[in-house]
């Protein structure tokens, strides 16, 4: 046969869960977007529709949810728990993937919630032997309004952009950090910490391009947590045009800009820890 199945998985994807913690002094709320995908012998329902190793994905979505009954504590340690579990107890899955957003309330009053900035995400990977832990953010829209430069780049034909001594540069912020050693680490600190370096970065840098932005960012973030092996940021720069009002004999000294949602241009880069360990199935 010269045709044969090649890597899959297979998952629920997207399950929403909102878990209410109603201690007296405050209620609290987890609000999930958990994905899941297994991987192992699924050979025969591929090739024959045996469904006898197959977890149904319906299943996936419930242990979610029976899970949570318990708490759901620090989203990695809960997608700890799931990709454990999928592994650990049903002999035909070998590896799971478990993908949460956690959508972040800050509570005003007693029960009252107004929705924060940022998207909180991990990532979990289990083989049955190690699991990866890659936490993140996304959606952190964050904007200087000076101190941003662009000019110097290679021109050709089809070049008409005018270079920039003074621009708007604003991003939304998606970034992965991986944690070197996942173990007892204390995700909701490296969370807070993380973003606030992110943060800093980007309002102190000086910026001459949104690459050289990110690369300040990643290493802000690598230099003060030690746990971290690596900072994956991809970037939208979120173009801000300068409106021309001349036709209506007014003039615009960087004040009136139409803000673009699209083209926009997307800047990625890795930033990494010389010696840091193997990524392992860390961004399968
Ligand atoms: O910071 C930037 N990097 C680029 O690569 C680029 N390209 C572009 O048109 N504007 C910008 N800005």
């Amino acid at each position: 046969m010269d045709i044969r199945l090649g890597d899959n998985q297979y998952g629920k994807a997207e399950t929403r869960l909102v878990r209410v913690d109603r201690a007296e002094a405050g209620h609290e709320i987890t609000d999930l977007n958990i994905s899941t995908a297994l991987a192992g012998d699924l050979a025969a329902t591929h090739l024959t529709g045996d469904n006898s190793g197959v977890l149904p994905t319906d299943t996936q979505k419930n242990t979610a949810y029976a899970f949570a009954r318990d708490g759901v504590g620090e989203i990695e340690d809960f997608a700890l728990r799931l990709a454990r579990h999928f592994v650990d107890t049903v002999d035909t899955i070998h590896r799971a993937r478990v993908a949460i957003e956690q959508y972040t309330w800050e509570r005003r009053g007693h029960h009252s919630f107004v929705r924060g900035t940022g998207t909180r995400t991990a990532t979990v990977t289990y083989d049955g032997t190690s699991a990866t832990v890659v936490s993140g953010v996304d959606d952190l829209v964050v904007m200087n309004t000076t101190g941003s430069e662009f000019h110097g780049y290679h021109k050709d034909a089809y070049t008409t952009l005018p270079e920039t001594n003074d621009r708007i540069l604003a991003t939304a912020v998606a970034a992965r950090w991986r944690h070197a050693h996942p173990r007892n680490a204390d995700w909701g600190e490296a969370y807070r910490e993380a973003t606030k370096h992110l943060v800093d970065a980007f309002a102190d840098t000086y910026s001459l391009s949104l690459q050289q932005t990110l690369y300040a960012m990643g290493e802000r973030v690598l230099r003060h947590r030690a746990e971290l092996a690596e900072v994956r940021l991809s970037l939208p720069n979120k173009h801000h045009f300068l409106v021309d009002l001349s036709p209506f004999e007014l003039d615009n000294p960087g004040e009136v800009f139409f803000a673009a949602d699209r083209p926009y241009g997307l800047i990625e880069g890795t930033v990494v820890r010389d010696g840091a360990p193997d990524p392992g199935l860390a961004w399968w």
